[in-house]
């Protein structure tokens, strides 16, 4: 059946829920007639335009200074982010299910009975306040929706977590999560609005989830969460540009590692290493899943002088950090780590808020990276 759909709700069309891309605007009139548009051609003055925006917002460099503390005290500036925004209001993330198959194998039908208006919901996005934190506020619940439950546990450090795999020394059988036999790591985790879905999706009893972020406060957020399940959970501190500590699995036992916004957080001249690091954790077949920002996504259009770190690197208000990847680049990344390219698209989107009549031009990518069948490391 021939799926394609100019400018409707493609559920009707085909009967269940399409992956994005599949909402396209040929009548400019209608803009305002959806909350998104799928595959947006940009104009080449659109394009030269953005281009010139971002020439214009990166003439002026934070000084090496300040860039030092950003980069220094970078858990910190993020500590403070989920201490503002803890309190944010739960979105809903299901389309993760139907953009990451791999992280639900079993449930995959779930996929079809997801109504359009949670499609909708996702990726309504609203401008923060000029003085905040320079994060959407759907980016921002991004980082901070899910609500507080019991908190009983203090969080388990980075400390704690190496103490114990030093006495460990993980081996097969002994770590966090050993009896599962099929393990997803979520790195860069915020407060769990990957990690709770897909414990609630994926009700495999095989399944164990690992998640990971450099900040503490995060990660109690995680812990203290009424949804938190330690049978079937690992909520542990952990820096992914640190070098010296390890993750507490062994090379080779994960079957998915999921980055969501995670990556554009950290210095350009780390990633690499961050992303070999991964692989290695990843068994041959398991795969890698990224989305994260585009170059010339909105936000980037929207940096105003003095916040250019490095080439297509900011800095927020708040003293968090975002690049801008090209499709290349993540390309680059992933297979100089040895892995095979599976998808990597760049999602350009025409968001529109309909009560104010405007329009936002997001441009989001979204990579999956296997790791060959014959390749194993450790
Ligand atoms: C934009 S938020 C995304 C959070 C989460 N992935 C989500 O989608 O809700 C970026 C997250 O990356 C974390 N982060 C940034 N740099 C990190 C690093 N070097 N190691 C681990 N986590 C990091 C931040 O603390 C923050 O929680």
């Amino acid at each position: 059946m021939d799926c394609s759909f100019p400018e409707g709700d493609p559920a009707a069309v085909c009967g269940k829920r399409q992956q994005f891309g599949s909402r396209f605007l040929s009548d400019p009139a209608r803009v305002f007639h959806h909350n998104a548009w799928d595959n947006v051609e940009w104009s080449e003055e659109q394009a030269a335009e953005a281009e010139r925006k971002v020439q214009e917002n990166s003439t002026q460099r934070v000084c090496q200074e300040k860039q030092a503390d950003y980069e220094i005290n970078a858990n910190k500036y993020w500590n403070n982010f989920y201490k503002i925004h803890e309190n944010g209001f739960f979105k809903d993330r299901h389309w993760l299910f139907t953009e990451f198959p791999e992280l639900a194998p079993s449930q995959n039908h779930l996929k079809n009975l997801l109504s359009e208006n949670k499609r909708s919901e996702v990726y309504e996005y609203y401008r923060s306040g000029e003085d905040g934190p320079d994060l959407t506020i759907e980016e921002q619940h991004r980082c901070s929706s899910v609500s507080l439950g019991d908190k009983t546990q203090p969080p388990l450090t980075e400390e704690s977590v190496t103490q114990k795999l030093h006495h460990l020394e993980i081996c097969a059988n002994e770590f966090p999560g050993s009896s599962a036999t099929y393990r997803i790591l979520e790195v860069g985790c915020g407060v769990g609005n990957t990690v709770f879905p897909i414990l609630q999706t994926n009700n495999d009893p095989s399944l164990f989830v690992y998640c990971c972020d450099f900040s503490s406060t995060a990660v109690e957020l995680v812990q203290t969460n009424s949804a938190y399940d330690p049978s079937r959970c690992f909520a542990f501190v952990h820096d992914l540009c640190d070098e010296d500590k390890s993750y507490p699995m062994p090379e080779n036992s994960l079957d998915v590692i999921i980055l969501i916004f995670v990556l554009s957080a950290i210095v350009p001249d780390k990633m690499q290493n961050a992303i070999n690091r991964l692989s290695r954790l990843l068994k041959p077949g398991g795969i890698m899943l990224l989305r994260d920002y585009g170059r010339y996504d909105m936000a980037q259009l929207r940096f105003k002088k003095g916040q250019c770190l490095s080439e297509n690197f900011y800095v927020r208000g708040d003293g968090t950090r975002v690049y801008f990847f090209t499709q290349d680049e993540l390309d680059t990344l992933f297979t100089t780590a040895g892995l095979e390219k599976v998808q990597n698209l760049v999602d350009r989107r025409l968001q529109v808020n309909r009560g104010k009549q405007l329009t936002m031009y997001r441009v989001w990518i979204q990579c999956k990276y296997r790791k060959p069948l014959g390749s194993s490391t450790g």
